[in-house]
C-alpha cells in the first residue's frame, strides 16, 4: 500500500442496515460485524448475514471474533459472506495460522498495546497474519477486550513498520484522526466508539465526519519544495 492509495477506514460494530449504508456512503473501506455476545455491538448470524448482504461492492465485511472455537466459526463462515476475519482475543500465532488455513479468508490479528514490552507481539503476529491491528490494550477490569474508546501512547509505534498491512485502533474519533496519522504514519484506521452517540449506537454524522477527516488528510497538499 502506498500513500497514493489514501487512508482506508474500518467502521466497526455495525448493527443496523442504516449503519452499513452510512459507512458505504461515507466511503469507508471495511465494515466490522462483532460476534462477541458481551459487546453492545454484538450481532447474531442471521442479522450479520442480512447486514453483509446489504453491503455494496467495495465495502469489505470483517467478522470480529474473540477466542472463537471452530464450531462457532464454521457457522458464521457458512452463512455470512465475509472478506476478512479479525481475531481480537488471545489467539496464539499457531491458532491464527490454523484459522487462516481452515477458512481461506484473510486474517487480521489484533494486538493490545500499552507499553513498549507489548511491541514484540506485533512482530510475531506479523509473521502469520495477513494484517495486524494495533489497538489499545484493554484495562484489566474492562468488560470488553476492545471497543472501549481508549487510546494508547502513539509515540510507542512512531516510525514502526511491519511486513504486512496494519491498522491503528483504540480511542479514535473525528477530532484525533489527523494527530493519529501524523504520529504513527498509519494508512488504515479502525473506529467503533468514536462514531457512536452511546455504546452500540452508530451515528451517520460521526461516521461521515470520521471518513472525511481521513480523506482530507490524503488530499492535503504536499509541503512545497524550496
Ligand atoms: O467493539 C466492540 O464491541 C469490541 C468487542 C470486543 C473486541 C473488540 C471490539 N472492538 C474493537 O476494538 C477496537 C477499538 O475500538 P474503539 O474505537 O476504541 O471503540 C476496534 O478495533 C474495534 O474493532
Amino acid at each position: 500500500m502506498t500513500s497514493a492509495d489514501g487512508i482506508r477506514v474500518k467502521i466497526c460494530g455495525l448493527t443496523r442496515p442504516e449503519d452499513v449504508a452510512a459507512a458505504a456512503a461515507a466511503g469507508a473501506h471495511y465494515a466490522g460485524l462483532v460476534f462477541y455476545a458481551r459487546s453492545p455491538r454484538a450481532v447474531g448470524v442471521d442479522l450479520a448475514r442480512d447486514l453483509a448482504l446489504a453491503a455494496p461492492v467495495g465495502l469489505a465485511k470483517v467478522a470480529l471474533l474473540v477466542d472463537a472455537e471452530d464450531a462457532a466459526l464454521d457457522a458464521i463462515v457458512a452463512r455470512v459472506p465475509l472478506d476478512m476475519l479479525q481475531l481480537h482475543g488471545h489467539e496464539s500465532p499457531e491458532r491464527v495460522a490454523e484459522i487462516r488455513a481452515r477458512y481461506g479468508l484473510p486474517v487480521m490479528k489484533a494486538v493490545g498495546v500499552a507499553r513498549a514490552e507489548d511491541l514484540p507481539q506485533l512482530d510475531a503476529y506479523g509473521r502469520v497474519a495477513d494484517q495486524i491491528l494495533v489497538d489499545a490494550k484493554a484495562p484489566k477490569d474492562a468488560a470488553l477486550p476492545g471497543g472501549n474508546g481508549l487510546a494508547f501512547d502513539w509515540r510507542l509505534i512512531a516510525g514502526r513498520r511491519w511486513p504486512v498491512p496494519w491498522m491503528l485502533a483504540g480511542g479514535l474519533a473525528p477530532q484525533n484522526v489527523a494527530q493519529a496519522v501524523a504520529m504513527t504514519g498509519t494508512r488504515q484506521l479502525d473506529v467503533s466508539s468514536g462514531v457512536e452517540t452511546a455504546p452500540g449506537q452508530k451515528s451517520a454524522d460521526l461516521i461521515r465526519a470520521f471518513v472525511a477527516a481521513a480523506r482530507d488528510l490524503a488530499r492535503a497538499p504536499a509541503v512545497p519544495r524550496l
